[in-house]
Formats: C-alpha cells, sequence, structure tokens
C-alpha cells in the first residue's frame, strides 16, 4: 500500500508513531520506549521524514534486523503524486551550523595525528564528538595515548637494512604490515559507505580489515567490496536477543570471514559526556524555549550517537565460550582484556586476547593495552607462545606498533584514525596507511631489524615511572 506524507503526519504520537525512511514508511510506536537512544529523539522525526537523521547512525539492517514485516508499512507516495509535500528529514527549526574554519586539505596531513584536526574542521560537530569521544573524563583516552612514552626504544647498530619486510601472519593469513583497521561503528558519519572504503583500502594495502558488526554497510556489502583473496575478520556483540547474533555468525561463515572477535567490555554503553552534550547543543539549537525536563529522558544516561541495541549480560566464561564453539570453528578472539588474569583464561579457553578497553570509550580508569602487554609479560608470558595477542588504543605512530610487537602483540588496531582519515574518502585511508607503513620501516631501519620476526623484548625498555595519569 502507497501512502502519502500527509497520512504519515498523522501518525505522530506515541500512541501511534509512524516514520519515513528511504521512502518507505514504518510504524515504530512499540519501539519508542525501547529505542536506545531515547524516546525523545524518535518522536523529534514522529510522522515525518527521519531518513538524514537514521541513516548515517544506524547498521544498514537495523530495519529488517528489528522490525517485524507487519510494522513495515508500505512506500510513500513519489513527490509527483503528493506535490505539494516536501520531505522533512531535517528538523524544520534546525539550522545546520556553517563551519567557520577553512577545510583541511589531504596534502597537508603529514601523520596519523593530523587526521584528527582535519576531521574537526571538516565533520559537522556531532559527528567528531561521536568519533574522539571517551567516558566521562576522557582519562582512560588520554593514557592510552599517553603510556606509549613509557616505552623506549633500544636500537642496534651497525646491522645491515637495506631491505625492511613488515610483512606478517595475522591468525593464518599473511598480510603486508602488522597493524590493521579496528571495528568501529559510524564510518557512514565521516562519508557515504565509508566502510566499504576501509575495506577498499584494506585491499589495496593488503592489511587488514577487522569489519564492525555496527558497521553502516551490511556484511553482504563489505563482502561484496573485496578483492579476490582479500580475507576480513568479524567483529561480533552478543545481542540481548542471542538468536539474532547466531545468524550473523553463520552468514559471515557463509560470505568468507576467517575469524571473530566477541567485543566484551561494553556491557553498556560508556558514559560519552562529549557525545552527550554535542546532541544537548544540537537539540537546544532546534528547540527556541526550553522543554519541561522529563525524568524518563535523562540526557546524561544517554547512548553515544550510533546506536546499538542492547548486549547479552548474563556470559561467564564457560558460556561464551561454549556458545561460540558451537557456532564455528574459526579463530576467535576476546576483544577487550584488560588485565593479565582474563589474558591467561584467554589461553586456557583457547582463545585469543585483544587487549583493549575500546579506546577509552568504556570504564574511564581503565589501564592501556600496553600496561596490560607489560603485565601478561610478566606474570603469564606462555600467553604469548599459546595465544596471539592484540593490542589497541592510543596508537598513532609506527614507532608504537614497534614497541607492541617487541613486547609480544602479534597484531595493532587503530580505531579512530581511520575513522578520521575517512573525512578524505578511501585516499584519506590509503595516506594513514602509508603513513603508518613509512615510519614503521624507518623506525625498524633505525632499529637495527629487517623483519618482524626479529623483535623481541630487548628492544624495549619500560620506563619505571610510567608517565603520570593526571598528566592531562
Ligand atoms: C567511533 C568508535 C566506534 C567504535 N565502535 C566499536 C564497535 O562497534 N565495536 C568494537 O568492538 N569496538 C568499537 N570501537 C573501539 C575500537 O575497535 C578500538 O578498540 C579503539 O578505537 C582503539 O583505540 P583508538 O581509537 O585510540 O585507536 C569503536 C571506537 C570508536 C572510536
Amino acid at each position: 500500500m502507497t501512502l502519502t506524507r500527509s497520512e504519515v503526519r498523522k501518525h505522530s504520537t506515541k500512541k501511534s508513531c509512524w516514520v519515513i525512511i528511504n521512502n518507505a514508511v514504518y510504524d515504530v510506536t512499540e519501539f519508542v520506549d525501547s529505542h536506545p537512544g531515547g524516546s525523545r529523539i524518535i518522536m523529534k522525526y514522529a510522522g515525518r521524514d527521519a531518513t538524514e537523521a537514521f541513516q548515517p547512525i544506524h547498521p544498514a539492517d537495523t530495519l529488517e534486523k528489528h522490525l517485524t514485516p507487519q510494522q513495515s508499512l508500505g512506500p510513500i507516495a513519489s513527490e509527483a503524486s503528493s506535490s505539494q509535500e516536501r520531505p522533512e528529514s531535517r528538523n524544520p527549526k534546525q539550522k545546520p551550523k556553517a563551519s567557520t574554519q577553512r577545510k583541511a586539505k589531504l596534502s597537508s596531513i603529514i601523520s596519523v595525528a593530523d587526521f584528527e584536526l582535519a576531521a574537526s574542521r571538516n565533520l559537522p560537530p556531532g559527528s567528531f564528538a561521536f568519533f574522539k569521544s571517551g567516558a566521562e573524563d576522557e582519562y582512560a583516552v588520554n593514557w592510552n595515548q599517553e603510556s606509549w612514552k613509557a616505552i623506549r626504544l633500544r636500537p642496534r647498530i651497525l646491522r645491515p637494512v637495506e631491505s625492511i619486510n613488515t610483512s606478517c601472519s595475522i591468525l593464518g593469513t599473511k598480510f603486508s604490515s602488522p597493524f590493521f583497521i579496528c571495528p568501529a561503528g559510524g564510518a557512514n558519519l565521516a562519508i557515504p559507505q565509508g566502510d566499504v572504503l576501509l575495506t577498499k583500502a584494506a585491499a589495496r594495502h593488503g592489511i587488514l580489515q577487522w569489519v564492525c558488526n555496527n558497521a553502516g554497510s551490511t556484511q553482504q556489502a563489505i563482502a561484496d567490496a573485496r578483492i579476490p583473496n582479500q580475507t576480513l575478520y568479524w567483529q561480533i556483540y552478543a545481542m540481548a536477543d542471542l538468536t539474532i547474533t547466531e545468524r550473523e555468525i553463520k552468514q559471515a561463515v557463509e560470505l568468507g570471514y576467517k575469524a571473530f572477535a566477541l567485543t566484551v567490555d561494553a556491557v553498556r554503553a560508556g558514559k560519552r559526556e562529549r557525545d552527550v552534550r554535542a546532541s544537548i547543543s544540537e537539540t537546544e539549537d532546534a528547540e527556541e524555549d526550553e522543554e519541561e525536563e522529563d525524568e524518563d529522558e535523562d540526557g546524561f544516561t544517554k547512548g553515544p550517537a550510533v546506536k546499538r541495541p542492547p548486549v547479552w549480560s548474563s556470559f561467564d566464561w564457560i558460556s561464551a565460550v561454549k556458545w561460540l564453539r558451537g557456532l564455528t570453528d574459526l579463530p576467535i578472539a576476546i576483544k577487550g582484556i584488560q588485565r593479565w588474569e582474563d589474558a591467561a583464561l584467554c589461553m586456557h579457553y583457547k582463545v585469543h586476547p585483544w587487549l583493549s578497553n575500546h579506546g577509552g570509550r568504556q570504564l574511564d580508569g581503565a589501564p592501556s593495552s600496553l600496561e596490560t602487554l607489560v603485565d601478561i609479560r610478566k606474570h603469564c608470558p606462555e600467553v604469548f607462545d599459546k595465544c596471539e595477542v592484540f593490542v589497541d588504543g592510543g596508537i598513532r605512530r609506527g614507532s608504537d606498533i614497534v614497541k607492541a610487537l617487541a613486547l609480544g602483540a602479534k597484531g595493532v588496531g587503530l580505531g579512530r584514525s581511520f575513522l578520521f582519515s575517512l573525512v578524505f574518502g578511501e585516499a584519506g585511508v590509503n595516506k594513514a596507511i602509508r603513513i603508518l607503513n613509512h615510519e614503521l620501516e624507518t623506525t625498524m631501519a633505525l632499529m637495527g631489524v629487517t623483519s618482524l620476526d626479529q623483535l623481541n623484548p630487548s628492544y624495549v625498555s619500560v620506563l619505571h615511572a610510567l608517565p603520570k595519569r593526571d598528566s592531562h
């Protein structure tokens, strides 16, 4: 049944709430109160076109996953057949903010950190805040970057280093470099099809993309963007409705994804105030008068801009590994390991520890993955023989990658840097990879090593005085 915009407008209350997304009408009444981002944002678009607000921040298959066929009401009449009606995807009161700063150019970028500055100029404030945001006071975010400074490199000299080889193997697949693209939702906030552009750049340079299950493109679309012989790995959250994740894992296996990571550090969304503040300031711009505060809608409890339905929070080690192993024999990493004892449990359960605090976005005050790496070396170094250890958080330089590898990491992930680089599209991601490769090769040559397997703990020293946590 084709519906007109004026019919849709009649359904703009909590009792009957319809929205238009991509020229189709959906009855989201049942979903209003359980929406992870709160009901207020849905009610803002009740009876109207929500496409522009919905699309960049929801995974591509959100509607199919969470609405029943009955809630999908049919296409919207084309503009011609309802000529006096205009799409209203933006809140009419909302004026997009014009950036007063000059746009950054790709040619001005010389380090991976430069992409953040460029993104702060080129992205709408809300999107930039979503990428940049960390939990609460952002101690963990800052600490992630800061702590790499606690490692000194110990180079060997007078070694022939004409030819440097950065290739490595990660969970059975050979890649040209040991750093990889971390799973990170929201790539579409930087540019449409952002996740697919990451896949293409990863292919071009032969590096690993660990694809995000919260991606803005579907599992299929990303798999279709692969070149022959390109290997992708898939990240999952165990959703509150486990059958959704089970289907996702089965489909990922069928599509040829070759390993999984179960993210376990996000049983609840971290309290990301930078993100919340950005959305409050957008709402304030849109609403002229102060609305009465609704206690059920406490702004400070709001989740991040990119929504993800609640996750299953009842797993323990045994049930989680049993569940995963019942679904796949492929290699499994547990993402979000924050202490050596849990890395030791990974070894016990024959899964791989991925040291991460989610880029400091979850638990403020969490240790950096470097600290955990050093602790594993001290308390249970056998983990490095039995498992492949992955590390992410605050990596911005080729030399950070070398430090992590020397301490025993097998692969090193970057999240924000690749998201920020996407403001220049695929060309930006390509440049980020070239910069990292250049720094990695330069560091290796200056360290006197020609291949990654020559790196070992003797190439670094861990300073006793780790930089102080309150240095920011
Ligand atoms: C905007 C953003 C979205 C993220 N989304 C996810 C996600 O959906 N799943 C996940 O496992 N990790 C996610 N992460 C965490 C990254 O995988 C990674 O652990 C983190 O970004 C590494 O820190 P870095 O940003 O300092 O490189 C996200 C990170 C950012 C910045």
